[in-house]
């Protein structure tokens, strides 16, 4: 008899059509357990998991599928609110979860997954939720054990690969096996409320749409700190750096949507095309802008929310020396028609003062100017992007400042937009939640496609290579803004960062 369930047995009831039998390889993982069984969770108890969806987690450890479900349920309960945890839908979930023990690498036991799919009809995710290095070993076994078949997707996590070699040859193993029409980068900003607005923003406003250009755009500024340091991971990170671990990816994500011409229309292709446009007119680095248009940093101790935290050399795991880098700032720019001479100034960090990420739109001020002088640094309108904590959008305007001894004294204010207060009532959901739902509903769109990832590598590999490896890096203060040379660097052109947080 089966060690699995047959679909229908036990299951709930949903009213999408978003049927899917879903593989996830490394189900007891750091990103599993903290992000896509929560996701999968929401999309349970929003009714949107299909009844005849199943759940096949696969990982290492030896255990029953009722110790598996026992583990789930314990990471539901941590990272899930309790007040989010029905316990109707946390039975309903836990009853499609099945559970195979499995190394990835080697090629026994991956016919058990055949055995699971049952000649299902629906189509079968495969979700790699492991290093990259392993995803060509895994998309093989699958296919030598007939476990695939014409419908079968493959979602994939970041960073593919470490420089653009290595990922063109992850993305050779996985293309050897699916096509590029059922492979599903995840770049989990992607799937961020705001970061979508960003669509909408642009092309559904034709106020923005007629000044986004650099005629009226003088800057573009782009933050995405973290207060969070290596959180256990640092074997990874140690390998990776700031560089590889967020800009090559959610920061080179975010300079494409804002930087994009307008797509033909919302189709998956037509979209990255613009996109792939975007990253192939980044300006690549060449030795002489190092000093001046990049800043490396690393955080020693300092103090986060008035507690101590350890430096990066003496986080959990540190078994070395490192020069790798934990924060960066950089100038760059996009060399095309629409932005030429508009900077795009960078910066990302861990361990700084807060989880901040929001893009900032300097408009260019008037040509003509007619106020008090004093107040002509004042005069310019900004677009405050949010993308967390708080998602929302504020255009910062000039008014009169009101009262009657100020004469025609301006003074500036948002116009803002604060989704949970403007819409009190929606949840705004996780991005996992979002992405694992266009992939279930077989959607590409808010998924990248195989040259992004390869034109964002080229140009990360240009600032690699001009980096020396010894190169050691700034230090900052755990709880500071990064290494006070990222500060220099955007006032050596006569601006700041926007600190309106
Ligand atoms: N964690 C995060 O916040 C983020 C992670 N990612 C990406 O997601 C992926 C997963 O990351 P993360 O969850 O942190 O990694 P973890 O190391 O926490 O999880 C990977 C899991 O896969 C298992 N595994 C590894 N190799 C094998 C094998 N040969 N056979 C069976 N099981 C195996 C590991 O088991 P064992 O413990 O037994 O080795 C582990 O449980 C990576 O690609 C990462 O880059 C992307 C963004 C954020
Ligand atoms: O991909 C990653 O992202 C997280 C930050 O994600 P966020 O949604 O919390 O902004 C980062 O901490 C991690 O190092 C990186 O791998």
């Amino acid at each position: 008899m089966s060690q699995f369930k047959r679909p229908g047995e036990a299951r709930s009831s949903g009213d999408i059509d978003t049927e899917i039998d879903l593989a996830l390889f490394g189900a007891l993982g750091d990103l599993a357990q903290r992000k896509l069984f929560p996701a999968l969770f929401h999309l349970e108890r929003e009714g949107l998991l299909a009844p005849d969806t199943r759940l096949l987690g696969l990982a290492r450890q030896e255990l029953d599928v009722d110790a598996f479900r026992s583990r789930i349920e314990k990471a539901l309960k941590t990272y899930v609110k309790a007040e989010e945890l029905d316990r109707e839908a946390l039975a309903r979930f836990l009853a499609r979860l099945d559970f195979l023990p499995l190394d990835f690498t080697k090629p026994e036991g991956y016919a058990a997954i055949r055995e699971w799919r049952q000649e299902a009809a629906r189509p079968m995710v495969v979700y790699l939720s492991v290093a990259a290095k392993i995803y060509g070993d895994i998309c093989r076994h699958l296919e030598a054990s007939g476990s695939l078949d014409d419908e079968s997707r493959v979602v994939v996590e970041k960073p593919i690969g470490y420089d653009l070699a290595s990922s063109a040859e992850i993305n050779d193993a996985i293309g050897a096996v699916f096509p590029e029409s059922r492979i599903y980068r995840i770049d989990h900003y992607l799937g961020k409320e705001t970061v979508q607005n960003l669509i909408a923003l642009r092309f559904a406003n034709p106020l923005f749409g007629t000044q986004w250009n650099q005629n009226h755009i003088s800057h573009v500024e782009i933050t995405v700190a973290e207060k969070v340091g290596i959180e256990g991971r640092w074997g990874y990170f140690d390998d990776a750096g700031q560089l590889r671990d967020m800009v090559q990816n959610h920061l080179l994500q975010l300079v494409c949507l804002i930087a994009m011409d307008p797509p033909a229309n919302l189709d998956a292709d037509a979209i990255r095309d613009e996109k792939v446009k975007v990253l192939k007119a980044l300006k690549p680095f060449t030795d002489d802008m190092l000093g001046r248009d990049v800043v490396r940093g690393q955080y020693i101790a300092g103090t986060i929310d008035g507690r101590s935290v350890p430096g990066y050399l003496e986080e959990e795991g540190a078994n070395r020396a490192s020069h790798t880098e934990t924060f960066v700032a950089m100038k760059t720019g996009v060399a095309n028609w629409r932005w030429a001479g508009v900077p795009f100034y960078l910066r990302t960090g861990k361990r700084m003062p807060e989880k901040l990420s929001q893009i900032v739109i300097h408009f260019r001020q008037q040509p003509h100017y007619i106020f008090d002088p004093d107040q002509r640094e004042l005069a310019a309108n900004k677009l405050v992007i949010r993308l967390q904590p708080e998602e929302g959008i504020a255009l910062e305007v000039l008014t009169k400042d009101s009262g009657l001894d100020k004469g025609m004294r301006l003074r500036r204010g948002p116009l803002h937009l604060d989704f949970s207060s403007a819409f009190p009532k929606t949840r705004i959901p996780d991005a996992y939640e979002r992405l694992l739902l266009e992939v279930m509903k077989g959607q590409q769109y808010l998924f990248v496609r195989r040259d992004e990832v390869e034109h964002a590598w080229r140009w990360c590999d240009s600032l690699i290579a001009a980096w020396e490896d010894d190169e050691v890096p700034r230090r900052y203060p755990a709880g500071s803004w990064g290494p006070v040379a990222s500060i220099a660097m955007i006032t050596q052109d006569g601006r700041s960062w926007y600190e309106d947080y």
